[in-house]
């Protein structure tokens, strides 16, 4: 299988995982990105199943919509038991790096509510120390030189993503060469920094749960 094929088999892993769980009242979290897309995919088979979702991006917001299932705003729904989405890179832990999509914050802010986080990766994601993936950093425009300094210090070579504006009007520093070893540290040492809307390192709250696509099927790996 090509990792097209792998994307589409743990979007369809994710779907027949949560499907057990769902109600007509039920309210799935959505991520973002090519994975999140093969679940949205995947779900809008069962849309009379459950009644919608909240989306991470604008981007997968329009693509539930496309398919006619409901989008709701974060602010109306008192809890999810599913958040749903892909990462950059993930280790053993099930700490992870995301924000390739540049969706990186609202993407942990829905993530935080779910009562499950279920990481859909194809196999190259798995590594056993984060870091090749650049770290993506959300920044307030005004501090990005300044959040860029302090990254230096840290360590890190940030490069901004020239021409990228996220959903929240941030911009993105991508962050080269850290060995992350110390994830939950460098996570909570980063967002200290004035000026940083949030990183993608989802160590603080890792994933409950990982569906890995490989050559041999989908794996389920718990940490
Ligand atoms: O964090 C993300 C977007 O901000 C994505 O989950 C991450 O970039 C993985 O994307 P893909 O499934 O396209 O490889």
């Amino acid at each position: 299988m090509n990792q097209d094929e792998l994307k589409r088999a743990v979007g369809q892993a994710a779907v027949d995982y949560i499907l057990p769980h769902l109600e007509k009242d039920s309210i799935i979290g959505v991520g973002t990105g090519s994975t999140a897309n093969c679940f949205i995919d995947a779900l809008a088979a069962h849309k009379l199943k459950f009644d919608g979702a909240v989306a991470s991006s604008e981007a997968s917001a329009k693509r539930l919509r496309d398919h006619g299932i409901e989008v709701y705003d974060l602010n109306s729904v008192s809890g999810l038991d599913f958040y749903i989405d892909g990462a950059d890179e993930i280790n053993h832990q099930l700490e992870m790096i995301k924000g390739g999509g540049a969706a990186l914050t609202r993407e942990k802010i829905v993530g935080a509510v779910a009562r499950q986080f279920i990481c859909i990766a194809d196999e190259s994601k798995l590594v056993p120390v984060m870091g090749k993936f650049p770290l993506p950093v959300e920044v307030i425009p005004m501090a990005r030189s300044y959040v860029a300094r302090e990254l230096v210090k840290l360590g890190g070579d940030p490069v901004y993503r020239t021409g990228v504006v996220t959903d929240n009007g941030g911009h993105i520093l991508d962050v080269y060469n850290l060995s992350i070893t110390q994830a939950k540290e460098l996570e909570t040492r980063i967002n200290q920094i004035t000026g940083v809307i949030t990183n993608g390192l989802f160590a603080l709250r890792p994933a409950n749960v990982l569906l890995l696509g490989t050559q041999d099927g989908v794996k389920t790996v718990k940490a």
